[in-house]
């Protein structure tokens, strides 16, 4: 390919052009085509393509998370900690620390990170072009590619081995077992996060399914780690741990570890915070220098959970003299969570004539549903906050423009148009359920959502929005206010 038409743009475009695929999969897996041993076979066919083998990928030392939520927030943590304990200069390892996650808030870079930071566009590019290149050679240009998801596994990895990586910190990207994440042999350390239900169709209908599936990235090489879980999941962690001759390990936030230790707002990010230690101590045990004194003494540690960055999660903002809080929650226990985190956060909201909330949701079975865990949560303590306006928008991000390109999400577009009718349906539950006091509306994009949020701020004294159901939202929101994420 001529050196000229490797831009960065151009690598969008072809990450883009994969999701197509991932639709049609959508339309198999509602058959009932779930993800199964298939999965794995083709994966470590593109892996041997892009000339590697799964063996290669153990000198990454990897920690792998799996669960329904959190497990982003524990990379975050497991990566942050690590960064301090490097900048202490007092282990030998790690010298370089990779991190993929998903989904991303502005920019796909935010996916692949090294020492805490995304990569850049430019070594995005590079990369992203060996890859593809790589593929083509091995297949012949015009065969099918992996899907997005898939590419950026194999692209995360390449990244990871040419930057001489020594500590890969691996977020499943669904389930565990048939993930493309999990080629991974020997890895250094796992965890199954906090379980709830979904991507039923995909992964089952009940807890226990649930949690075979995450437990799939469980490995002999490594003790498995998980929170607390309702005992019909723990059960099935543990046996899935005893059949891949482990044992299962689970880890209670202790007592001396407060929310104000740490970075991340919310009571729910305790648990995630154990286990990242959690999983440091598992890192250094394999590494063969382990800890010999409380983890939670270590000031390296200790700095590591008070400097982690995890935007988009129960974060707090004042932009345009507006506050804001932004969260992508979007299960039923998380948006529970959210909930009962913003109501004790009065003094966000108390003197605001204006108190806005911003919601979307469109991927999942029953929106409504979500809404209402979010509530559940919020009115919990009594007193909760009442919303004096209500904006339901989509995730497009433009209203001449449409998506952002790298926030381009075919899933969640049908004949080209957005899903509207979603936004439709919850505006009018919340019209019945709430009356008249607030006032509802639906935004066809995330800017018209935006103004709408700044003309009403015109009228007001005090302007708080609460943004959340949906990750794809929130990053929507940060693109058109332009606000930094890392
Ligand atoms: N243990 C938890 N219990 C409930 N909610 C949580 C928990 N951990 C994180 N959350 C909330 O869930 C949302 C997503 O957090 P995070 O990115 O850590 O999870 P994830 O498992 O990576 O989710 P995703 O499905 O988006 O990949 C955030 O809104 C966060 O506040
Ligand atoms: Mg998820
Ligand atoms: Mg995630």
């Amino acid at each position: 390919m001529n050196p000229q038409t490797k831009t960065f743009e151009g690598a969008i475009n072809r990450l883009n052009s994969l999701q197509s695929n991932a639709k049609v999969l959508e339309v198999l897996r509602k058959r009932g085509k779930i993800p199964n041993d298939q999965s794995m076979v083709e994966m470590r066919h593109w892996l041997r393509c892009i000339g590697y083998q799964p063996s290669d990928l153990n000198r990454l030392n990897v920690i792998h998370v799996a669960g329904t939520k959190g497990k982003g927030s524990t990379c975050a943590f497991t990566s942050s900690i690590l960064q301090q304990i490097q900048k202490s200069g007092e282990r030998s390892i790690p010298k370089c620390i990779g991190m993929y996650t998903s989904p991303h808030l502005r920019s796909v870079c935010e996916r692949i990170q090294l020492n805490g930071k995304p990569i850049s566009q430019e070594l995005f590019t590079k990369y992203f072009f060996d890859v593809w290149e790589r593929l083509e050679n091995a297949v012949g240009s015009d065969s099918e590619k992996p899907m997005y998801f898939r590419f950026l596994t194999l692209m995360a990895w390449h990244v990871f081995i040419s930057e001489n990586v020594d500590a890969a910190i691996i977020e499943v990207g669904i389930g565990g077992e048939y993930d493309s994440t999990n080629l991974i042999e020997k890895p250094y350390a796992t965890a199954v996060t906090s379980l709830g239900l979904d991507h039923t169709s995909l992964l089952g209908n009940t807890i226990a399914e649930i949690a075979w599936q995450k437990a799939g990235i469980y490995k002999e090489s490594a003790i498995a780690l998980t929170c607390e879980q309702a005992p019909e999941a723990m059960n099935v962690l543990k046996n899935r741990a005893a059949e891949r001759n482990t044992s299962l390990k689970v880890v209670i936030p202790p007592a001396e570890l407060t929310p104000d230790m740490i970075g991340l707002s919310g009571v729910h990010q305790l648990g995630n915070t154990s286990l990242a230690v959690s999983l440091v101590q598992e890192f250094y045990e394999k590494a063969g220098c382990p800890f010999d004194r409380d983890p939670y003494q270590d000031p390296a540690i200790l700095d590591g959970l008070k400097y982690v960055k995890w935007p988009g999660r129960c974060q707090i903002e004042e932009i345009n003299n507006i506050k804001w809080c932004f969260d992508g929650a979007h299960t039923k226990e998380s948006l529970e969570a959210t909930g009962l985190w913003l109501a004790s956060k009065k003094n966000l909201y108390e003197d605001a004539d204006a108190r806005i909330l911003l919601f979307n949701q469109q991927s999942r079975d029953d929106p409504i549903a979500l809404l209402r865990s979010f509530l559940k949560g919020l009115e919990s303590s009594g007193t909760g906050i009442s919303f004096t306006h209500v904006i339901f928008s989509t995730n497009v991000t433009w209203k001449d423009a449409g998506y952002n390109p790298e926030l381009l999400s075919i899933n969640t577009i049908t004949d080209n148009k957005p899903v509207l009718h979603v936004q439709e349906d919850l505006c009018k539950w919340w019209k019945e359920s709430k009356g008249t006091t607030s006032e509802a509306t639906v935004a066809p994009t995330i800017q018209e959502a935006i103004e709408t949020v700044m003309s009403i701020k015109q009228k007001s004294r005090n302007t708080f929005v609460c943004v959340t159901g949906s990750l794809h939202l929130t990053g929507g929101v940060f693109v058109v206010l332009d606000q930094a994420v890392f």
